[in-house]
This record gives C-alpha cells, structure tokens and sequence, in this order.
C-alpha cells in the first residue's frame, strides 16, 4: 500500500514535472523571442538615423541647389529649375517656393490655389527648418515631411524615409526629435492606446530616432510554438520520469525510510518486565525499540537496529528510547525509587559516551534518580576496550547501573569481565535454553553463571521460558529473570499493571507466610 502511494506520488510528480518542464521551456523561449525583438529594435532604429542622415544630406543639397539658382520669382524658368531638382533626388517629391505665408510655386508651377505655409516644428542646426506630419489632403499617400531652407522647401514622403531596411515585423519609428510621427493610415501619432511595447531608440549626426514594437504576449506565442514543443514533449516526459524514479528509489531506500520513521516519531518502546525469582516480583523492566508503522504494523528491531547501527540513526534512537522510558514510565519509577529501566546502548553511545551527557541532561528535573537507568552493553559491541572501560566507569560514577548483554556470545573471558566496571550480567538466551538438555552448552551455562557470582556480579537470566529452567536457575541462586514465561515485551500500561499484579501477589505471600 505504502508503495502503492509512492508510485502515485512519483507519477503525479513526473506529470508535474513535465508541465513544469514545459512551462519553464515555454517560458525561457518566449524571453529568447522578446530578446531578439529588442536587438531587432535596436537595429531598426540605427538604420533608421544612418538612412535619415544620408536622405538629409541630399535633400539639404536640393535645397541648397535651390537657393543657389536665385530664381524667386515664381517664373516658368524657377519652375523647371524646381522640376530638375526635384527629379534628381531621389527622397523629394515635390519642391516649392514658399517666402511668406503662402505656397507660390512648385514644380509643377504656380499653385492655383492658396495654400498657406506651416512653420516647421524643430530648426536643424544648419537652419533647415523641419514640419513632419504633413497631410496636403485626405489622399492615400499618408503624410509627408517638409525642409524649409531660405523660402524653398522640398517635399519628402514620410514613411518612405523611415522604411529602413531592418523594419517590418511590427517595427514602427515612433518617433523623430521627439516629435511623435503620423503613420499611414493613423489619424493620429504616437502609441496604440494599449498593450505591452518595446521602444528602443538610436542617435546620430543630430537625429534621435526612437522604434516601437508590439511583443507576443505569452499565450498567442505559446500556440504559435507548440509545434515545436509537441516535438520535445516526450524527451522532457522521460527526464522528468528518470527524477521521479531517482527520488523514488531515494524515499524508498531502507535508510531513508527509517530516517523518515524517526522524523515522525514512528519508533516505539515495548518494556519486558525483569523479576525476581525469589519473589516473583517486578524489579525492573527492559527497554525494546519496535518500528510501529502507519498502518500498524510492528517491526522487530531485529529488522532495523543492524541498518541504525550502519546509518548513524542509532543514535536518534536511543534518545527517543529516553524520551519515551521518562514519559510513560516516570511515574512509576518516581514512585517505586527499586524499580529500574534498562536500556540498550549501541556500540557507538558506548564508545563515544555521548549517551551520558544525554541521559544526564533528559533526566534533570524528572525525579528519575541515575541508578533507576541500566546501561546495557552487547558483548559483541565491546570492540573498543579503552572506550568502554571509560564509559562504563563513568556511567557508573554518575549513579547508573552498568550491565553485559548476551553474555556468552561474544569472546569474553573471566579475565575481560574482570576488567569491566560492571555490576551485571545478562545471559543469553540460547545458554537459558540449554538447560534441561543434552546440548553441550549445558555446561557452559553453569560456568558462566559460577563465573559472574565469583566476581560478585548481578545475574540476569534472559529468555525464560519454562518453570525448569526456573527451578535449575534458583538452585544456582541466580536472583532475576525475564523471558516470556513471566511476559513478553509489551506496552508502558501493560508492564504497570504487570508489575502491580506480581506486587500484590508477593504481598499476599509474604502475608500468608
Ligand atoms: N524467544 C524468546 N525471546 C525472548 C524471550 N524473552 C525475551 N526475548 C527477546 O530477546 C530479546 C532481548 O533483548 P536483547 O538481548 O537486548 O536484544 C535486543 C537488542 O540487542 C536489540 N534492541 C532492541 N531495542 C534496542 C534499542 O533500543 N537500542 C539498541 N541499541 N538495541 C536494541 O534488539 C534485540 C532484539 O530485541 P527483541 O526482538 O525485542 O528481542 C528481545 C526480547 O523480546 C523469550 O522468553 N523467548
């Protein structure tokens, strides 16, 4: 089920992940698009001022050609000069004589209508007056420019002399000198009254010439470049699948599964009751981590302390192991100061002895003295001696009780053990087992037990499991046990009522007696 939802999670995100792809694509290509609109821009505007600049050149010539004839006088000779003027350069249209308020002659000769002049919006500064927008008539040629030198001017149609080459795409001149210019068809100049522009402007030799553009919105140049995208759709499906697949394989790693078990507080502790084979009573329990999963299910640490211990996440372990011994159990061992707590360390709390300083920061304030917390060494975690030995004794220093784990598995000898500032011994199970039968192990159970009574130390039986091997281990004054004939390893509220249950009993024996 839990995988079930991984691969759900991992489709989502590859579809996720591909629009997103495709959006950023999308995205990044439409800014490319603008970018080579603005450069276009650019360009347009610096081809304009060049071509203005040579088109000025000739029509100031024409100009001065005119002035230089020193006709005046509207006569048919004035006219035809205007004429041969105006058919040698190439920009003019048309040249006319204008000194005063009204057009006198052009070169198709005298006007038969009055025609009053304009004066020019913006003097150059060799004196040619300019008037841009000119509109003679409503006629289709759109409007016209007009250079006034010493009472000729020369006509000049004004769209042609902004057509550069480098325009169209949408590329408009916006304006010249500041002055914004009609354009055919426009009635009037400037902007379109809406919508985003770009406006780049070039100067040169006294012109400023500013471009104008109407970008793509992002929409209409996202359908104009599907079919483009269409094409790199499945490439970028398959980078987003691969992600997807990496980040799942990541989340689905055992370690990052455990990590993640114990970020929300997935790691349990089961308690199993110690007694005193005497009494029958509870003197303590022992603390065991499970893995409760979100649908329920336990796991035995079996199946992840080795992978903690691999990992580094033993640490965080234990410590939640802490957390949880104070809080479900700090009732208990505040009222009953006998009863004690153990619990297993790793090999790297012991080397390092980073769980004392832990311990001694958890426990301040909670009322649980140090020697209500056993501290359970795996034989087989003993590697480092020297940091063992400093730990153990310093544990011990700090009130805690110090024991061995599975004794009898590992290598140890008397001579170790002796070695060890310990106050119990654990033995394993599979020694409790033998007991009863032929196995030849038999005789070491007896060893080990005489061993730890020689050097003084607290035994502890572990895996009872029937009332032989009871029977065989007060024989042999071995003072406690656990195992499942007494219980298993079970909740903070069952190990409570546990130990009330064997309290009261013991009550009623010692009464009885
Ligand atoms: N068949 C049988 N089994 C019995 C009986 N009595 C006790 N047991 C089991 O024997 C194991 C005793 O714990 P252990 O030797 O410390 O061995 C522990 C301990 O080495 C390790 N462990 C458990 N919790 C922690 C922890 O919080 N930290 C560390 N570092 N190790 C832990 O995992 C090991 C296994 O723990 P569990 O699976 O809980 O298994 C427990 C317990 O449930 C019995 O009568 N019959």
């Amino acid at each position: 089920m839990h995988h079930w939802r991984a691969i759900g999670v991992a489709a989502a995100f590859t579809v996720g992940c591909t629009a997103l792809l495709v959006t950023i694509a999308c995205f990044v290509s439409w800014q490319l698009a603008l970018k080579d609109q603005r450069e276009r821009l650019t360009l347009h505007a610096e081809h304009t001022v060049q071509h203005i600049q040579a088109a000025y050149q000739d029509i100031s010539n024409a100009l001065h050609l005119a002035d230089a004839s020193g006709f005046k006088d509207c006569s048919p000779a004035h006219v035809l000069r205007l004429r041969d003027i105006t058919r040698n350069t190439v920009s003019v249209d048309n040249m006319a004589y204008a000194p005063g308020e009204i057009v006198e002659c052009n070169s198709w000769g005298p006007l038969t209508r009055r025609l009053p002049t304009i004066p020019p919006a913006f003097i150059m500064p060799d004196g040619i007056g300019i008037l841009p927008n000119w509109l003679p008539s409503q006629d289709a040629r759109g409007p016209q420019m007009i250079l006034t030198f010493a009472g000729h001017a020369a006509v000049v149609d004004q769209q042609r002399l902004f057509g550069a080459p480098g325009g169209g795409d949408g590329l408009t001149i916006l304006a010249m000198n500041g002055v914004a210019l009609k354009r055919r068809g426009h009635t009037s100049p400037g902007p379109d009254p809406a919508g985003d522009v770009l406006e780049e402007t070039a100067r040169g030799g006294g012109w400023t010439v500013t471009a104008r553009a109407t970008p793509p919105a992002f929409g209409p140049y996202l359908l104009g470049a599907w079919p483009v995208l269409r094409q790199i759709l499945p490439l970028l499906a398959v980078l987003s699948a691969g992600m997807a697949t990496l980040i799942l394989r990541a989340r689905l790693s055992p370690s990052s599964e455990l990590k993640r078990a114990i970020i929300n507080r997935e790691i349990v502790a089961h308690y199993q009751p110690i007694v005193e084979l005497a009494t029958g009573r509870c003197i303590g329990a022992e603390a065991l981590a499970r893995w409760r999963r979100p649908n329920g299910d336990l796991v035995r640490p079996d199946a992840f302390i080795p992978l903690a211990e691999d990992t580094g996440l033993i640490q965080p372990i234990t410590d939640m192991i802490v957390d949880l011994i104070i809080v479900e159990l700090g009732d208990l061992l505040r009222r009953t100061p006998r009863m004690h707590v153990a619990l297993n360390l790793s090999a790297a709390d012991i080397n390092t002895g980073r769980i004392l300083t832990v311990l001694e920061r958890k426990l301040a304030g909670t009322g649980i003295a140090p020697q209500q917390i056993w501290l359970e060494a795996t034989e087989s975690s003993l590697l480092d001696l020297e940091g063992t030995h400093r730990t153990l004794a310093e544990a011990r220093r700090r009130g805690h009780w110090t024991a061995i784990d599975d004794f009898g598995t590992g290598y140890s000898g008397l001579q170790y053990l002796q070695r060890l500032p310990i106050d119990a011994l654990k033995i394993d199970k599979s020694f409790i087992d033998s007991v009863g039968t032929e196995a030849s192990t038999r005789h070491v159970t007896e060893h080990i037990i005489a061993m730890a009574q020689a050097l003084k130390l607290d035994v502890i039986a572990e895996g009872v499991e029937s009332e032989l091997q009871v029977a065989y281990l007060r024989e042999r004054q071995v003072a406690f046990a656990q195992g499942w004939l007494f219980s298993r390893a079970v909740p903070a509220a069952e190990l409570i009522a546990f130990c009330n249950r064997t309290e009261r009993a013991a009550a009623s024996a010692r009464g009885a007696a």
